[in-house]
C-alpha cells in the first residue's frame, strides 16, 4: 500500500516519513509549502498541494494508488489560536474537510487522523480517558474537536475506515538526528533546549507558578516524537488489519511539570537555565496526564523513549546540529 502524509514537511510529518521509511513503507509526502529534511529529500516524493484544492489532492491521491492517509496539516497552539480564531477554526477545518473529499474522491481506505489533548480543556479526573466529556478552553482545541467530529461523521459513508489520535505533548528529535523540531521555540522544551545551547539568549519563561500541584507549576505528559510516529502506523496496521475505527490517546500516563522540564534541561546539558516567573498562559489547563491502557491493548503499541531525560537529550543534540553548534 502507498501512504500519504499530510503536512509532511512539519515536525509530526517529517519524523512520521523517517519512521515510514525505516520500515520500508512506500510513502508521499503532501505539504503546501517547505522542504523535506536531507535524510528524505530524493528519497520520498514530496508533492506540493495547497490542503483548500481537493481537485488536487483527490487527483493526486489517485496517481500514486493512496490507500492510507496519515493527517497531520493542521498547525496552530494555543496561544496562536486565542489571537487569530477564525485562522485557526479556518485552517484546521479546511485542511480536514479537503483531506477527506480527495479520500472520498480517490477511494482511499484508511485515514489516522491527529487530534490534541486540548479537546478535553480541564477534567476534574486525571489521567483522562478517552470517555471523558470534550470541553475544549481554547479555540485550538474547540476546532480541533469539530475536526474530530467531521472524520466520524463522514468517514462511515466515504467507505473509510479512521483513527483518531489525541495527542499530549510532542517533543524531542529523531534519535539519529534526522530531524528535529524547527520553526519558533513555542514549545517549552524547544525553548528551554534553545535556551540551554545559547541559541536563544533570555530567561526561559514559567507560566505560572501558582497552581494546585505539588510545585506550583503546570503538569504535561509529554511524548517522544519517534514514539509518536511508531504510534500512527501501529494505528494504521490495526485499520488494515479490519480494526474498528479507533480514538486513542498518545501520551506515557507520566505527569512532568515545568520545574522537572527545566531540571531536566539543566542535568543533561549541564548548563543552568535563568527563569522568570510569569503569569498563567490563558487556555493552559493546569494538568493533562494521559490514560494511555487503550492505546496500549488496541494498538499493542510501547513506546521507547519514555523518560524526560532522554526527551530531553534528543532534543538538545538537535538544536546544536540544527543551530551548527555540533558536527553535521
Ligand atoms: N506538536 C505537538 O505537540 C502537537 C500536540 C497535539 C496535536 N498536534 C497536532 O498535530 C498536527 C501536526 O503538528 P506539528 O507539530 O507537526 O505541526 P507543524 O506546524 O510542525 O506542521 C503542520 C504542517 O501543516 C501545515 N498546514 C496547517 N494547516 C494547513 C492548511 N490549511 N493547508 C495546508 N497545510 C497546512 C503547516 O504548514 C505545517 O507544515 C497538528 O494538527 C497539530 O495541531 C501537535
Ligand atoms: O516558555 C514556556 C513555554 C511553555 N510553558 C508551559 O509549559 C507547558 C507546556 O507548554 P507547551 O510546550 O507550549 O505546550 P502546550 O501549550 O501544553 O501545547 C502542546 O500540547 C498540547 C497537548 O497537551 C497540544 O494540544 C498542543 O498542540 C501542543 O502545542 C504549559 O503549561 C506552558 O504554560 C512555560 O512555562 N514556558
Amino acid at each position: 500500500m502507498t501512504i500519504a502524509v499530510t503536512g509532511a514537511t512539519g515536525y509530526l510529518g517529517t519524523h512520521m516519513l523517517l519512521c515510514l521509511m525505516d520500515r520500508g513503507e512506500d510513502a508521499i509526502g503532501f505539504a503546501a509549502e517547505g522542504e523535506l529534511p536531507p535524510a528524505l529529500a530524493g528519497k520520498v516524493t514530496l508533492e506540493t498541494v495547497a490542503l483548500d484544492d481537493s481537485a488536487t489532492l483527490s487527483a493526486k491521491f489517485s496517481e500514486h494508488r493512496i490507500t492510507g492517509i496519515i493527517h497531520f496539516a493542521g498547525d496552530g497552539t494555543i496561544p496562536a489560536s486565542l489571537i487569530d480564531p477564525l485562522k485557526e477554526y479556518e485552517r484546521t477545518l479546511v485542511a480536514t474537510l479537503t483531506m477527506l473529499r480527495a479520500a472520498s474522491n480517490a477511494r482511499c481506505e484508511h485515514v489516522v487522523f491527529s487530534s490534541t489533548a486540548s479537546v478535553y480543556g480541564v477534567p476534574d479526573r486525571m489521567p483522562i480517558r478517552e470517555e471523558t466529556p470534550l470541553n475544549s478552553i481554547s479555540p485550538y482545541g474547540a476546532a480541533m474537536a469539530m475536526a474530530e467530529r467531521i472524520v466520524t461523521d463522514s468517514c462511515r459513508p466515504a467507505c473509510l475506515s479512521t483513527a483518531i489520535l489525541r495527542y499530549f505533548n510532542v517533543a524531542g528529535a529523531d534519535p539519529k538526528l534526522r530531524a528535529g523540531e524547527a520553526g519558533h521555540p513555542r514549545h517549552l522544551i524547544k525553548a528551554a533546549a534553545q535556551i540551554a545551547t545559547g541559541i536563544l539568549d533570555e530567561p526561559l519563561k514559567i507560566y505560572g507558578d501558582d497552581y494546585d500541584t505539588p510545585d506550583g507549576t503546570a503538569i504535561r505528559d509529554y511524548i517522544h516524537v519517534s514514539d509518536m510516529a511508531e504510534a500512527h502506523a501501529a494505528a494504521l496496521d490495526h485499520l488494515v488489519r479490519g480494526g474498528d475505527p479507533v480514538i486513542l490517546n498518545c501520551g506515557y500516563g507520566e505527569g512532568v511539570s515545568v520545574r522537572d522540564v527545566i531540571e531536566a534541561v539543566q542535568r543533561v546539558s549541564g548548563e543552568k537555565l535563568d527563569t522568570m516567573a510569569s503569569p498563567r498562559r490563558p487556555g493552559d489547563p493546569p494538568i493533562l496526564i494521559a490514560d494511555t491502557a487503550a492505546i496500549r491493548s488496541v494498538l499493542g503499541w510501547s513506546p521507547r523513549y519514555d523518560d524526560i531525560d532522554q526527551i530531553v537529550r534528543t532534543a538538545i543534540e538537535w538544536e546544536k546540529k540544527d543551530g551548527g553548534l555540533a558536527p553535521q
